[in-house]
This record gives C-alpha cells, structure tokens and sequence, in this order.
C-alpha cells in the first residue's frame, strides 16, 4: 500500500523531494473544477452571470492566465494586482477594480487601462473617480458597493457587509450615491455591488442581501437609469476540517435565483447579470503547504510539539484570525494517527500552526501536508524574521512546474538601500 499522501494525483513526498521544502502546491484541475462547478450551476439556474475571481486569495502571473483561460473575470484591489493582471495579459474589460481607499494613481491607472468596471465603495471616491475620469476624457463603467447591513456568521474580521464596516456606502444612503453618480458626466452606473463576509457556509444571508439590492436595483431605476449588474460578492465557504458545513455552490445559486426572480417580478425590473466575486472556494481546496518536520520536544504530561520550517509567515492565518486547519504526515499517511501534536512554525513568536491534532508518531524529516492553504497563504505571506517565502509549484494533470521561484536572501536585501550617514 502507498504510505504517500497523493494531492491531485500527485506523491507529494516526491514533490517535497523535487522543489524543497517549505512548498505552496497548487492544483490547477482543482481550480477548474471549482469554477466549473459554479459555471455548472449557473447555466442550470438560466441566469445571466460571470465570475470574477477574487484575486486578493491568491494572485501571480500564471494564476490570472488560468482565469483568462477559464474565460473569467478578475476583481483586483490594487496597482499591483491590475499590473499583474496585464502582465499576464488579460484582456482589461475582464478586470474590476475594488478597495475602499483606492489611490489617485491607482484610479488613473486603472481608467488609463481601460478596465471594464470601477466599484466606487465611498462617497469621496465618486468624485475622484468622476474627476480623473474626466481629466482623462474617458467615460467609465462604475458599480457602487453597498455595506447592506447583513450579518454573515463568519469570523468579526471577515465581516464585511455590516453597517459599522469600513467598507460601502450604507443601504440607507444608496439612493444618494446612485443620484451623485448619475450626475457625474464621465461615470457610467452599470451596476451595483455588496460582499457581506468570507468564508460563509449557508446561503441564506446572500437571499437577505439580494433582496436588499433589488430594491436598490429598483430605486435606481426610478430615477431612469436601468441597471445590468448585480455583484453579490465572494465569500463562499471552505471545509477546512472534515466536519466543517458544506458551501453548496449549487444550492446557492438555486437560491439566489429563486428571489432573485421572484422579486424582479414584483418589482417590476429586468433580472440583472448576477456576478460573483468568490476567491477562497476557487484557490483555498486547490491549495496544501508541504514542510519538513524538525525539533520535536515533549513536555511531560503537557505537550508535544512538532516544529516545521515554515509558519506564521507563509501562513498568517492561525495566528490573525484563529485559523484552524487539517494536515497529514505525508510519508506516513497511512499510519495510524495516534499521537496528540501541536505544530509550530519557526518563526521567532508562539508561531502555532495548529494546535492538537492527531497524527501517527513523528520523526524529524517527515514531510507535513497543511490541507486547503490555496487562499489567503501565499497573498498574504511575509518576510517575518527574514524568512525567504516559500516556492509556488502548479500541478496540470501528470506534470508539475514552478509558477513562483523561491526567494533567495538576495531578494531579501535588494531594496535595502543605505542613507548617506551610514555608509562606510
Ligand atoms: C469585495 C470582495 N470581493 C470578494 C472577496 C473574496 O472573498 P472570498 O475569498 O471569501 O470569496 C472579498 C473578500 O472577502 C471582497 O472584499
Ligand atoms: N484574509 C481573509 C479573508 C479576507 C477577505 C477580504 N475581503 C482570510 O484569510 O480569511
């Protein structure tokens, strides 16, 4: 029997082999099938939709070329990601342009660009997007991103559709925005946007927050402009631990489509193009972190931890939001899993990966798999003590290939420059 844990078919004890460890793999066949699913969905429910991924959970190069590939849309929320995104040359009209205190530049950029849609998420930012855009002589698409005060159980940092949030215009000033965008002459309203949270496992608070924008949708339409889009947001859940509820992608859409329907119908609108912005379920299940098992130190009675060669800096995760994930000894995935562990990183902190999970007895030089880190890992990796970030590798099928280098402590010193009073 093959004692290996095998991801997307491959030996990932071989992987760790090939490219070292600490190691990102991604699978793109996991990607895909994420996405097929929800386009699957879709086209059953007979809605008009698109998907824009959620680049924030996990953007490079190559990542956007599988999007642009899968023929959809990129939600970008910075310079850098709208560069990325037209180094990998994806078409502009696919990128949406997002964040809560996007800059000047970054707004001049993106119109300079020509990406299809900015989501206005102030009311300050109506007016610098309506100046820049007039400056540049171009009329922008915009949507506007309402907070519509919907609570999704997820964790207090995740919560993003709350009235007392950073983010949108509040649902009672929508009305409000929609006008003042409307007036600007070089913005175009083509839609509207709200995200309630991330990692949301029940459908039912997107029906509260599509009721919610329908009736925006309508007020808007009042005023004589008809909407096309309706952007609901990302935030569909993962299963991190076997136990953890199930995001039904089908179900959702089922039951969006149904009040969705329903209420164009009484209100007497069009049914808009429904577009999704989910980051975590397309790249979080594509996604493990394989690193090398080193000190193991036992505390009597108390603990027994296992440090591995990476932690809170290839993966802030546990340590921001208290994270909780599974993993296996990938060379002994068939062993049983007897020993009660808790694992570290290395970084120079409490650094706990995960605390108490079973695994079968750990040897320093075992391999340890760190399941769903697609999402939110690698994008949010830093270089805490100095730690070089971890290689990217992408599986296709039979073959397995860098899509990010690893650092070198060149890297890490390459913009360190030194003011005049400290040269030598
Ligand atoms: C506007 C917006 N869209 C999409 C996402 C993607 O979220 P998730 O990765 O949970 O699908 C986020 C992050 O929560 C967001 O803020
Ligand atoms: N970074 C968060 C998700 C944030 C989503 C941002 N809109 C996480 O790791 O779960």
């Amino acid at each position: 029997m093959n004692e290996h844990f095998i991801f997307a078919g491959h030996d990932t004890v071989a992987l760790a082999k090939k490219f070292g460890t600490p190691l990102y793999v991604i699978s793109e066949n996991k990607i895909i099938e994420a996405i097929d699913l929800i386009k699957k969905s879709f086209e059953e429910y007979g809605l008009d939709y698109d998907i824009n991924y959620a680049g924030k959970a996990f953007t490079n190069i190559a990542m956007v070329k599988i999007i642009k590939q899968q023929g959809i849309s990129l939600d970008t929320v910075s310079g850098g990601e709208i560069y990325t995104a037209l180094k990998a040359g994806l078409d502009p009209k696919r990128i949406c342009f997002h964040g809560s205190n996007k800059s000047a530049q970054e707004i001049r950029e993106a119109i300079e660009a020509g990406v299809g849609v900015i989501t206005i998420d102030s009311f300050y930012e109506i007016g610098l997007v309506g100046r820049i855009a007039k400056e540049l002589e171009t009329v922008q698409n915009v949507h506007f991103r309402v907070s519509p005060g919907v609570e999704a159980h997820t964790h207090e940092y995740i919560q993003t559709g709350r009235i007392d949030s950073k983010f949108g215009i509040p649902v009672n000033m929508a009305v409000r925005a929609a006008r003042m965008i409307i007036d600007e002459e070089y913005l175009n309203l083509t839609g509207v946007h709200c995200h309630i949270g991330s990692d949301i496992s029940s459908p039912k608070p997107f029906e509260i927050a599509a009721t919610t924008m329908l009736e925006i949708v309508y007020n808007i339409k009042e005023m004589g402009v008809e909407i096309e889009a309706l952007n609901l947001g990302g935030g569909f859940g993962i299963n991190y631990l076997h136990d953890d509820p199930v995001f039904d992608v089908e179900e959702y859409v089922h039951t969006i489509s149904k009040i969705i329907r329903k209420q164009c119908d009484i209100l007497g609108i069009k049914i808009p193009k429904i577009i999704v912005e989910p980051g975590r379920y397309i790249i979080g299940p594509a996604g493990i972190t394989l690193y090398s098992i080193g000190t193991i130190k036992e505390i009597p009675y108390l603990r027994k931890y296992i440090s591995v060669d990476g932690g809170m800096a290839d993966n802030p995760r546990p340590a921001l939001y208290g994270a909780i994930y599974h993993a296996v000894i990938a060379n002994k995935y068939n062993k049983e899993a007897n020993e009660l562990y808790t694992v570290s990183g290395k970084c120079c902190e409490t650094d706990m990966l995960i605390k108490d999970i079973l695994l079968p007895q750990a040897a320093p030089g075992d391999i340890l798999a760190v399941l769903n880190t697609g999402a939110y890992n690698y994008s949010m990796a830093s270089h805490y003590n100095r730690l070089q970030s971890p290689p990217v590798v992408l599986l296709k099928d039979d073959k397995a290939e860098l899509m990010v280098k690893k650092d070198t402590y060149e890297n890490l010193i390459q913009n360190d420059v030194v003011p005049s009073w400290l040269e030598d």
